[in-house]
């Protein structure tokens, strides 16, 4: 299934074939205009001017040269960011999004501070199965052990994306775990402690484990000291080189966005090593944002387009999921699905195993 969406390719005549072509040809530079609108405060300063503003104007308000006017405001006319109406410039809703949309801010700040540089080397990750553009930011087998030592802005963007789709599914999830009547959680690839903290402070009965390398438990922990919650401990550990033989205390073993970070094999892999500790009853439950249930084309567009990250940037090797063929993986692992439920957050999907 992927519930009917990206179906206009076959339609297009071959003139908007060749205009779309031409797009995304062309796409790179209208994304480092529309960045530049943005930051420049051009956007901003049309969008309180919604009578619209002369070149002059503009570039007055904003103290940028005409030259830096025109370059920019023409490349935003030609796609559809600004318009042009009897010799005033406005901004468009496109533009409006741009500036203001929580979820767009994200994703470009995201695309320009993380991908940007790196995605030059895609071609070569995809042949050598390594994330090559990484090394714009040093010597790195993949970005985990390095997300705390990254540049401020690259570390920021990275982590306002990752918790921007996974917090919004956070008090929806959590809610869901109300209803399993847990004791004990693993939260493996608990990164900053997010997660741990929410589920803390809403169940501060439970105990909770966050599991993951060592350098995000450090983040993790300095978040958790500072909230002085005393419910939540830490384990460190490398799921792919660990043996995982002590988590078979835990009643509910929780994964949100984490498989997505490895290849087939290795979810298998990791699959099968928490299905072989884990105490046999205990259920394990995955949050993950399956582009082929997405209930939006928007999303199920935004969800798709972040796998090149992991090619070129993260790892080399792994994706975001379609569910079909998640699902082949734990069939193949006989593990029973218990049930699936969408629409958690923006675009998260929950499976819960046993
Ligand atoms: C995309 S983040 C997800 C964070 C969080 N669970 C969420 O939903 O926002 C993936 C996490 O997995 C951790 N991770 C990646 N590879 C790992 C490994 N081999 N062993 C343990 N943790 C790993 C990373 O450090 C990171 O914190």
């Amino acid at each position: 299934m992927n519930n009917g969406f990206f179906k206009n390719a076959e339609k297009l005549t071959r003139l908007e074939a060749l205009y779309e072509a031409s797009k995304i040809a062309f796409a790179p530079i209208v994304f480092q205009v529309a960045r530049a609108l943005r930051d420049l405060k051009i956007l901003e300063i049309l969008i309180e001017n919604r009578d619209g503003l002369t070149i002059e104007e503009l570039a007055n308000k904003s103290e940028l040269s005409i030259y830096a006017i025109k370059v920019l405001s023409e490349t935003a006319i030609s796609s559809n960011i600004l318009y042009e109406k009897e010799n005033k410039l406005y901004i468009s809703k496109v533009g409006i999004f741009i500036n203001s949309d929580e979820m767009t801010k994200i994703n470009m700040n995201y695309n320009h501070y993380v991908n940007y540089l790196g995605l030059y080397n895609l071609e070569e990750s995809i042949k050598n199965k390594k994330p090559e553009g990484l090394k714009v930011f040093g010597d790195w087998e993949t970005i985990y052990p390095a997300l705390s030592s990254l540049p401020k802005k690259v570390q920021d963007s990275w982590f306002e994306f990752d918790h921007f789709y996974s917090d919004s599914g956070f008090p929806t999830a959590i809610e869901y775990l109300k209803n399993l009547n847990i004791k004990t959680i693993l939260d493996i690839g608990g990164n900053t402690g997010k997660f741990a903290m929410e589920l803390s402070k809403k169940y501060p009965k439970i105990d909770i484990t966050i599991m993951d390398l060592p350098q995000q438990i450090k983040l993790a922990k300095k978040n958790i000291y500072e909230k002085n919650l005393t419910n939540i401990s830490f384990l460190e550990a490398n799921v792919l080189l660990d043996t995982l033989k002590d988590i078979a205390s835990f009643d509910t073993i929780w994964m949100s966005q984490f498989l997505d970070c490895f290849e087939d094999e290795q979810i298998e892999m990791i699959l099968q090593k928490i299905k072989s500790s884990k105490n046999k009853d205990a259920q394990i439950c995955i949050m993950e944002p399956f582009w082929d249930r997405q209930n939006n084309e928007i999303a199920s567009f935004c969800v798709i387009n972040t796998s090149p990250y992991f090619t070129a940037m993260a790892n080399g090797y792994s994706k975001m999921f379609r569910y079909s063929d998640f699902e082949k993986i734990l069939k193949k692992l006989n593990f029973e699905i218990l049930e699936v439920v969408d629409n958690i957050g923006l675009c998260q999907s929950i499976i819960r195993i046993k």
